[in-house]
């Protein structure tokens, strides 16, 4: 009996652990701007399960991080895999079509269509063979995106607005748009920077419910700042500090570390 335990166990370890794969693997990635290195030379790995946050101070370079990741600036040095695929210094476009999609802070939707025009119209992007000339002549390649869309809706508690023009949407309300309009592409990997900036504590805690159920069908990175919000949210944080990876773990390992503390308070202590 006993040798059919050890057998077991030896056969689990080398199991590799599904929830444990890398999604993205960046290695020595470096950006920098003339003479300034905004990114120094960093190797992180993001695990497919869960809710990865990149905290940091001021100037960190976390957006950096973000922007490179996504095609807006070409890495300067260093290699960004996809599920092992290299795909550093890929215009946005491509990136993107590898399933890497970033939700905005900033207001990124038609304010004069209507919610469900805005997700169909990024919806429609994922159906093959269809191009522009096709997007008001064939209407049963319309029916689709306009399901999908009305379920994305739904499922960002967008129902009661779905004909409404994004215009008028309250903030929280466009925050939620704007993650419906990144679901629409079918993400492997939704980036989200900040976003729960400048919500109400009622809006905070309904965006962080509605992470943590997208969460369940796709790997999600966050920038965020409020460090609540962060050991809430996260299975696992990574520290910028000027550039470089700090360190990376546990929320619990995280906020027991030193060198996070002190990055935060500038080097200075409490004693
Ligand atoms: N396009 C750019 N051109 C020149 N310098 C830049 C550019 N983008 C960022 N930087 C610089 O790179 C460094 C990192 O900035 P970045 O915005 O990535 O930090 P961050 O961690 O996102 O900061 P914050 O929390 O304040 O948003 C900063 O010194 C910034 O001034």
């Amino acid at each position: 009996m006993s040798e059919n335990v050890d057998e077991l166990e030896t056969t689990a370890e080398d199991q590799p652990d599904p929830s444990n794969d890398v999604i993205l693997r960046t290695e020595d990635l470096t950006k920098k701007f003339g003479p300034l290195t905004a990114i120094d030379s960093i190797s992180l790995d993001i695990l497919t399960d869960g809710i990865t946050s990149i905290i940091g101070p001021n100037g960190a370079g976390k957006t950096t991080l973000f922007n490179t990741l996504t095609g807006k600036h070409a890495p300067t040095e260093g290699r960004i895999e996809l599920r092992g695929e290299s795909i550093g210094g890929k215009p946005p476009h491509e990136i993107a079509g590898h399933g890497i999609v970033r939700s905005f802070q900033i207001t990124n939707f038609f304010s004069e269509l209507t919610a469900i025009e805005n997700v169909r119209l990024a919806a429609q992007a994922r159906y093959s063979g269809f191009g522009p000339s096709d997007f008001l002549s064939h209407h049963t390649a319309l029916e689709e995106p306009i399901a999908d869309a009305k379920h994305i809706l739904e499922r960002v508690h967008l129902d009661d607005v779905v004909y409404e023009p994004a215009s008028s949407l309250s903030y929280g309300q466009r925050r939620h748009l704007e993650i419906a309009i990144a679901l629409a592409s079918e993400p492997e990997l939704l980036l989200m920077d900040e976003p729960t900036a400048g919500m109400s504590p009622e809006e905070t805690r309904e965006v962080v419910e509605l992470i943590e159920d997208i969460a369940t069908d796709m790997t999600i990175v966050i920038i965020e700042h409020d460090m609540d919000i962060v050991m809430g949210i996260s299975d696992r944080i990574a520290v910028l500090n000027e550039g470089s990876l700090l360190t990376q773990g546990t929320p619990a390992e995280i906020q027991r570390d030193e060198r996070v503390q002190r990055a935060y308070l500038g080097g200075g202590g409490r004693d």
